[in-house]
């Protein structure tokens, strides 16, 4: 996946309106059947950036491209080549799906008889085939969301802007949700997805880009943005024996930086610790730990959820934001 150099790619991005500036220099890059996950808190400059991306707003400054076609200058070949559902449906009284699809595909100028099949594949594709004759009124949120995704896809397009897809769904749909957008992963797609359900999008992201105020604050792998927000790492030594805990705490707090956080836990026979050491200091404390009879279960890193990151974006942000930057227009 993602070896064909970039789908998606924005460089410098800039958007002011008036002397506010609500997106700052975004530069990113989305590879062919990558899914980038796209959050940051309320206000954070999402939205800005999308509508850029979909040929709905012109920048103050930088450039944004969609398989080389660039994102202002060429509107008409954009539309094609990208597909947005917004998270809003939308009202539509006394029609049925397929007339829904027909009425998009009409207006993506898919040609009548080509129509016919090709919403039978986009269903297919959403996995709802079941719903076409169905009036769209009469259709539940999680229905509706699929019904969006097949309307977004009419087109064939090569990348995908999904703006919150799983926002109100419950759990089962949730999950249909998010094996759909993996297939369409498979299938080549590239996907941009916001959501707030964070531990939702770590799931599926190959990467994540958090913003906060206009800028992007992290951006990569799930590790490699916790490790950007934060140089330390958790690390979790687990014991098999309850007598084994004073020495374990006492060889980390030999091997850790003065006044290091530690945490001894002996219901879960735990210790862990924060750290900025390498993989050869940790061996070398592993070592000890073993030099020294206690009987180590397991030594290992404990993952940043995206959570966690995602407060740690927010708050550089609003530590930005006090420091001085620019006031929104009232
Ligand atoms: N047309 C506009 N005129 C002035 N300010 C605007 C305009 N559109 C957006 N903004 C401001 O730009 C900033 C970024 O807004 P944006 O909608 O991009 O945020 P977002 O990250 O999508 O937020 P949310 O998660 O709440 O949807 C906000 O402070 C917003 O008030």
């Amino acid at each position: 996946m993602g070896t064909d150099g970039p789908i998606v790619e924005v460089r410098g991005l800039t958007k002011k309106y008036g002397r506010f500036v609500a997106l700052d220099g975004l530069t990113l890059s989305v590879g062919r059947g990558q899914i980038l996950g796209f959050i940051g808190p309320n206000g954070a400059g999402k939205t800005t950036a999308i509508k850029i991306l979909v040929g709905l707003s012109r920048p103050t400054a930088g450039s944004a491209t969609v398989a080389g076609v660039d994102c202002v200058a060429r509107p008409r070949q954009l539309k094609r080549l990208i597909g947005y559902m917004p998270d809003t449906f939308g009202s539509y009284d006394n029609m049925r799906v397929s007339e829904y699809l027909d009425f998009f595909g009409a207006a993506f100028g898919i040609p009548r008889r080509a129509r016919a099949k090709r919403i039978d594949e986009v269903l297919e594709l959403a996995r709802c085939p079941a719903f076409k004759d169905l009036f769209v009124e009469s259709l539940s949120h999680g229905m509706r969301q699929r019904v969006a995704l097949a309307r977004t896809l009419l087109h064939d397009p090569v990348a995908l802007i999904l703006d919150e897809p799983a926002n109100g769904l419950d759990p089962p749909a949730r999950i249909e949700m998010r094996h759909l957008l993996l297939d369409l992963a498979q299938r080549g797609k590239t996907l941009i997805v916001t959501s707030h359900i964070l531990p939702e999008l770590a799931r599926i992201c190959d990467r994540v880009a958090i913003i906060a105020r206009g800028r992007l604050r992290a951006s990569g792998t799930l590790e490699e943005v916790a490790r950007q927000l934060s140089p330390l790492r958790t690390i979790e030594v687990l014991l098999t024996r309850a007598g084994d805990l004073a020495k374990t705490e006492g060889l980390v707090r030999g091997h850790a930086a003065p006044g290091a956080e530690i945490e001894t836990s002996a219901a879960e026979l735990a210790v862990r610790f924060r750290t900025a050491k390498s993989e050869a200091e940790l061996a070398g404390l592993l070592t000890a730990l073993v030099g020294a009879g206690a009987e180590v279960a397991q030594f290992r890193e404990v993952q940043t959820d995206l959570e966690e990151a995602f407060m740690t974006a927010a708050r550089a942000g609003d530590a930005e934001g006090a420091a001085g930057a620019p006031e929104e227009p009232s």
